[in-house]
């Protein structure tokens, strides 16, 4: 067994946040895009984050939403961080940590290997960095695709603050994903539902279940 924390993105339904917790997530994720299939108001995320128990982290995951979007949200739901997956600069980044007091995660849609050289300027300023596959050009949603990148890109690859790898994760793949690139932590979505924005809690335990029992394999220079 090792430390991987797993977060599952996307829950819908009470039953999903108790499949997360007793699974042994670290985080689950609310999403507030209205385009998503997992999309929720603000007094859903509210029930669904008042049934977290101790010890699963809340993340509300927003795309380029301004402040009074996020007013609205952090005045009702209690959360423990902030996902922004849009295409949010660094000051953006700084000014949302300012002011709402909350960690912020930095989601980084990663093709190729340029794309890995803004992560530096992102982790001056965010908690944490999602490492995500950066979606195709003509793709409704930013994130939860369930495309996954070109891992051996960042094998073996460290940044200052922690950071969590997503897209295409699947129960199938995730030992091979911690084995190749080192990561620590997993974001998944679509990889466990049945169908869009439907959480299937036999998924959820499974993922968890292959990311705890994965290996990292330490890159040989
Ligand atoms: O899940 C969504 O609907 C979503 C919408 C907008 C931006 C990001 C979204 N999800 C995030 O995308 C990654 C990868 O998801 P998947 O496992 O490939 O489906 C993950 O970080 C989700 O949090």
């Amino acid at each position: 067994m090792t430390d991987v924390r797993v977060k599952i993105c996307g829950l819908t339904r009470p039953g999903d946040v108790e499949a997360a917790a007793a699974a042994g997530a670290a985080y689950c994720g609310f999403v507030f895009f209205s385009k998503s299939p997992r999309h929720l108001g603000v007094y859903q995320a509210r029930d669904l984050a008042l049934g977290a128990p101790p010890g699963l982290a809340k993340v509300a995951l927003v795309v380029n939403a301004d402040d009074a979007t996020l007013d609205a949200i952090t005045a009702v739901v209690p959360l423990d961080m902030l996902q922004l997956h849009g295409s949010e600069a660094p000051a953006r980044v700084a000014a949302v940590k300012a002011r709402y007091g909350l960690p912020v995660m930095k989601a980084v849609g990663v093709a190729s290997a340029e794309d890995l050289s803004v992560i530096d300027d992102y982790a001056r300023v965010a908690d944490q960095i999602l490492v995500d596959a950066k979606p195709p050009r003509d793709a409704a949603l930013p994130g939860g695709n369930g495309l996954a990148f070109d891992w051996r890109l960042i094998a073996g690859r460290r940044w200052p603050v922690p950071w969590m790898l997503a897209g295409g994760l699947t129960p199938e793949n995730a030992a091979d994903a911690v084995a190749m690139t080192g990561a620590r932590q997993l974001d998944v979505s679509s990889g466990v539902e049945a169908a869009p924005g439907v959480k299937d809690a036999d998924k959820i335990r499974a993922f968890v279940r292959a990311a705890q029992g994965a290996r990292a394999v330490p890159k040989l220079v």
